[in-house]
C-alpha cells in the first residue's frame, strides 16, 4: 500500500474567522496523526480540508492514494438493509465483495439484513466504519471515530486502525475522546 498525506502551511477560515494557520505535517505509509483541541478550534474543519470538502484558506494539501472519510453522518440509505446500503458505496469503488468482511470486522454481520434506520447509535458508527474498511482506501480521515462506541467497540476500532497502519495505511484522527494511536504525530489546535 503506497500512501501519503501532507499539509504545508495550511490555514483555515470559517465564517470569516481564522481557526488555524501555518499547519504542517506529513504522513507516510503506516503513520498516524492525532488532531486534538477544545471544541470549535477546527478539528472537523481540518478533516474536511484533508477530504477535499473544504478549501484551505492558504497552503497546500498533497497526498498519494484514495482517501476515505468517516464523519458525523455515514450517508447510508436508512431504508436499505445494512449490507445493501454498504454495497451501494462499495460498488462505486468496485469493491462490493469487500462488504462481508467489513461487516465481520466491526462485528455487525448478524445485522446485515437489518434496515440502517433501526441500528443503534454505536451500531451506526460501526456501520460507518465498515464503509471505510470496504472502500479499500489507504488514507483514512476519521472525525471523532470513537463517538458512541462502548469500550469493547472502541478497542476493536483501535485494532482496526493499527492493522490498517500495519499494512501501510495512514490514519488522520480527530478526537476529543482518548484513543490509542501508538507513535502518532500530535496536531494540537
Ligand atoms: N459552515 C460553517 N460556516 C461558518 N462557520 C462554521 C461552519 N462550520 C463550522 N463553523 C465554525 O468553525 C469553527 C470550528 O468548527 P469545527 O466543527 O471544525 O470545530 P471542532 O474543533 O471540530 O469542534 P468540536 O470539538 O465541537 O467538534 C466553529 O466555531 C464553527 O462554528
Amino acid at each position: 500500500m503506497s500512501a501519503g498525506l501532507a499539509f504545508a502551511d495550511v490555514a483555515c477560515v470559517r465564517g470569516g474567522r481564522l481557526l488555524f494557520e501555518g499547519l504542517r505535517f506529513a504522513l507516510g505509509p503506516g503513520d498516524a496523526a492525532l488532531v486534538t483541541g477544545p471544541n470549535g478550534t477546527g478539528k472537523s474543519s481540518l478533516i474536511r480540508i484533508a477530504a477535499g470538502l473544504l478549501p484551505a484558506a492558504a497552503g497546500r494539501v498533497t497526498g498519494k492514494g484514495a482517501r476515505a472519510l468517516l464523519a458525523e453522518t455515514a450517508a447510508l440509505d436508512p431504508e436499505l438493509a445494512l449490507a445493501a446500503a454498504l454495497r451501494f458505496w462499495a460498488r462505486i469503488d468496485g469493491r462490493a465483495m469487500a462488504v462481508e468482511a467489513a461487516l465481520a470486522a466491526v462485528d455487525l454481520e448478524q445485522l446485515a439484513q437489518v434496515p440502517v434506520r433501526l441500528l443503534s447509535t454505536g451500531q451506526r458508527r460501526r456501520a460507518a466504519f465498515a464503509r471505510i474498511l470496504a472502500s479499500g482506501a489507504p488514507v483514512w480521515l476519521l472525525d471523532e471515530p470513537a463517538n458512541g462506541l462502548d469500550t469493547q467497540s472502541a478497542q476493536v476500532l483501535e485494532q482496526l486502525i493499527a492493522d490498517h497502519r500495519g499494512c501501510g495505511g495512514i490514519a488522520l484522527v480527530a478526537t476529543h475522546l482518548p484513543i490509542a494511536l501508538p507513535h502518532a504525530q500530535e496536531v494540537r489546535l
